[in-house]
């Protein structure tokens, strides 16, 4: 295995350029729905569902063969992707989250539901569930980020009981070779120190949307769309390069920024403003695009593209497609140039693309950057024969395709209105856009927790109460809000930058909710409010934090069924405790982090083992404010810990540790851990809250049971 050893950044003597900080849209507030209404407006035959921001082809815009529909998304941002990629022989749907952040597995189920929906849904009438289960499987195809992967992969496990027996599937796509070796799916989970992501998803993504349309535009089986997807994402390879940073409409970036220098670039950079391998001084383009491609070449054992028959035989190397992106900054007059110079690089290698792409396929924001891909298309053919070969179960599905014509696939027509190649129309008349997604809005519908939206204004007060778990909760989210800034700091320099806007817009929803009285908090325990809050925080937040607070806060809400605690209770302590244990457990089937992965963990953790240790602990006679300062000073001291931290998950552990280059210094420099910094913010609210709230009341610290029973 060749690797690409990290190194420090060069000493580049020379001023911060500026990043591009202007923006016609001065926050991203609405500014994603907007867009998404614009793009449909120009594109006849797509439809929005604007309660999960789908875009997506109605049921009547599908071949009558077609069996499998292929759907995309992932965080806005992005733009053409993936919502220009629908059109029929390409896409049936785009889901999209807010700027940098994964959509909620809600709005992703909403996605598969629409995509899968076959001729009797959303022909006017209401759909039954009868008609859900009519139209076609689903593959979807998911970029590798914690975010998407967690909120993919939970959509995917509903919509297999909700639809079947329509099955749905998913490839993954991480053809990002930057900081290879450390990324390789092969790392050992139990190591220590190796990061845990596995590399990222970049802009050959859309290849795979394009293949993987046009083959199940042409009538193939989930089985065959899913083994030949494999085939494809295992054979794909990428490099970045950003000359800048890209910026965020709204965002306060942190005093000395985290942009480059104005003579240097940074190869291997993410499409989130994600650190690359390392600096370099930005000299010539041929340079440059020789270290990119040397990258990609080198990139596998014994070579990414191989002599076919013999090492003497150069003419006979593998074919490969090449697939130049701008990441949305660069000028269409010097990408024209690349495609100039990165086949000329290649020849070198006696390397002749059969195809050349190029375009702003996906974007980050207006971040001036561009990537090199390569899809080596024999390698692919190769590996796919293999699996016909070796997968029996499917033998007969698979016996029917026994030859994938990969250049058929990319040259078939599509309506998608932003792919770039071939063009054609199919349906040949215009598609009536009235489709009435009646089936993504009872998706919604029946996802919804108990709701107090419908019931009147006086019993609503009455059942959301204004007592003791209001006041914490209003505690949380005025701890959130306050420290908003902070996290958004921590997370531009180890992260996307995202963090503090994603707790902000969870902490908004909540306060909103709280002062309308929509969530219920007079049940005798609190597993119903939890739910709610749950639910609520994930149609919010969006995002890994989004992902990680629903499934945590829906094991706590089944949990505290089980244990029923009741407010005041003398064992208080004890169910609280045994309910976020098994929330913990139940955490960990989604996530591997332990503490010492730089998470959230890392301040849930010790919290929770802090009550347990409390309510286990005989004779204490502690009451239950002082256990829960105890508790959450020891989530604080675990957020602090995270200072100067190796991540080993998400976006944070693709930072060397000796990286220099992020306005933070070396790893010993390195903020705390964004996530983990507000939880024990929300934990000090909480109890904030409470204390506020029972001074008011005359108890002051004197108040709350005893822990001991
Ligand atoms: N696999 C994981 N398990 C637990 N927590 C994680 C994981 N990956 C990331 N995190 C937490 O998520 C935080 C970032 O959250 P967020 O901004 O929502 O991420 P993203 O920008 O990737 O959507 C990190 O600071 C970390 O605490
Ligand atoms: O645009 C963002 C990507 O979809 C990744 O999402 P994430 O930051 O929630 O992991």
């Amino acid at each position: 295995m060749s690797s690409h050893q990290l190194s420090p950044a060069p000493e580049i003597a020379t001023a911060n350029s500026p990043m591009t900080t202007k923006h016609l849209y001065d926050t991203t507030d609405g500014l994603v729905l907007k867009a998404l209404r614009g793009f449909v407006a120009m594109s006849p035959g797509v439809c929005l569902h604007e309660g999960s921001k789908t875009v997506f082809l109605p049921p009547s815009s599908h071949r009558p063969e077609q069996r499998v529909a292929v759907i995309a998304g992932g965080g806005a941002g992005h733009e053409p992707a993936h919502a220009g990629y629908v059109g029929s022989g390409m896409l049936s749907a785009a889901v999209c989250g807010e700027v940098f952040a994964s959509p909620s597995a809600k709005q992703i189920g909403c996605a598969i539901a629409l995509a899968s929906a076959g001729e009797r849904c959303g022909d006017g009438e209401e759909t039954s569930a009868q008609d859900l289960k009519t139209g076609r499987d689903v593959l979807v195809v998911i970029n590798n980020y914690t975010g998407d992967r967690l909120n993919f992969g939970l959509a995917i496990e509903k919509a297999r009981v909700l639809l079947a027996p329509l099955r749905i599937d998913s490839v993954v796509v991480a053809d990002d070779v930057s900081r290879l070796p450390l990324f390789l799916p092969t790392s050992e989970p139990n190591n220590t120190t190796e990061p845990l992501v596995g590399a990222r998803g970049l802009a050959a993504n859309i290849l795979v949307c394009k293949l993987l349309g046009a083959l199940a535009f042409a009538g193939t089986p989930l089985s065959v769309v899913k083994s030949f997807g494999d085939a494809v994402v295992a054979h794909l390879a990428t490099v970045g390069v950003g000359l800048e940073h890209c910026h965020i409409p709204g965002h306060n970036i942190p005093s000395g920024g985290n942009g480059l220098g104005a003579k240097e670039c940074e190869v291997g950079l993410g499409l989130h403003n994600e650190a690359g391998m390392k600096r370099r001084a930005l000299d010539r383009v041929e340079t440059l695009v020789d270290e990119m491609v040397g990258m990609i070449l080198g990139s596998t054992e014994g070579g990414f593209v191989r002599a076919r028959k013999s090492e003497e035989a150069e003419e006979e190397k593998d074919e490969v497609v090449l697939f130049v992106n701008n990441l949305g900054g660069m000028s269409q007059l010097e990408m024209g140039a690349l495609v100039d110079d990165v086949p000329t690089r290649l020849a070198r290698s006696r390397i002749y693309p059969r195809r050349i792409y190029s375009s702003s396929y996906m974007t980050s924001l207006n971040a001036p950057g561009f990537s090199i891909s390569l899809l080596n298309v024999s390698a692919v053919q190769k590996t796919y024969h293999t699996q016909i070969h070796n997968n029996t179960r499917v033998a007969s599905e698979f016996a029917r395709y026994p030859l994938i014509d990969l250049y058929d696939l990319l040259d078939a027509p599509t309506d998608a209105p932003l792919w770039l190649g071939v063009r054609a129309h199919w349906p040949s008349t215009p598609t009536p856009v009235d489709f009435k997604a009646d089936i993504a809005d009872r998706i919604l519908g029946s996802l919804q927790p108990t709701q107090l939206a419908n019931v009147e204004p006086e019993e609503r007060r009455r059942r959301s109460g204004d007592g003791i778990t209001k006041a914490a909760l209003r505690g949380a989210c005025k701890n959130v809000l306050a420290v908003e800034t902070e996290l958004t700091a921590f997370d531009t320099i180890v992260g996307d930058g995202d963090c503090g806007a994603t707790f902000a817009r969870g902490a908004k929803a909540l306060l909103k909710a709280l002062d309308e009285n929509q969530i219920t908090l007079d049940s005798e325990g609190l597993g119903d409010t939890v739910q709610e809050i749950a639910d609520l925080l994930e149609d919010s937040m969006c995002g890994t934090i989004g992902a990680l607070f629903a499934i945590f806060l829906t094991a706590l809400s089944s949990s505290l069924r089980t244990v029923s605690p009741t407010q005041g209770s003398t064992n208080a302590i004890e169910t609280w405790s045994t309910a976020l244990s098994q929330a913990l457990s139940a955490l960990s089937a989604y996530t591997p982090a332990r503490p010492g992965d730089r998470t959230i963990v890392d301040a849930i953790y010790p919290f929770v083992n802090a009550l347990s240790a409390s309510a286990s602990s005989t004779g204490s006679t502690s009451s239950v404010q002082e256990v829960l300062v105890h508790s959450v000073a020891q989530a604080r001291e675990g957020a602090e810990r995270t200072r100067g931290m190796k991540a080993r998950l998400g976006r944070a552990a693709y930072l060397s540790g000796t990286d220099a280059s992020r306005g933070g210094g070396g790893q010993e420099l390195w903020p705390p851990d964004p996530g983990a910094w507000g939880v024990a913010a929300i934990l000090e609210g909480l109890v904030d809250g409470l204390r506020g709230r029972l001074e008011q009341d005359g108890g002051g610290d004197a108040v709350g049971p005893k822990v001991s029973n």
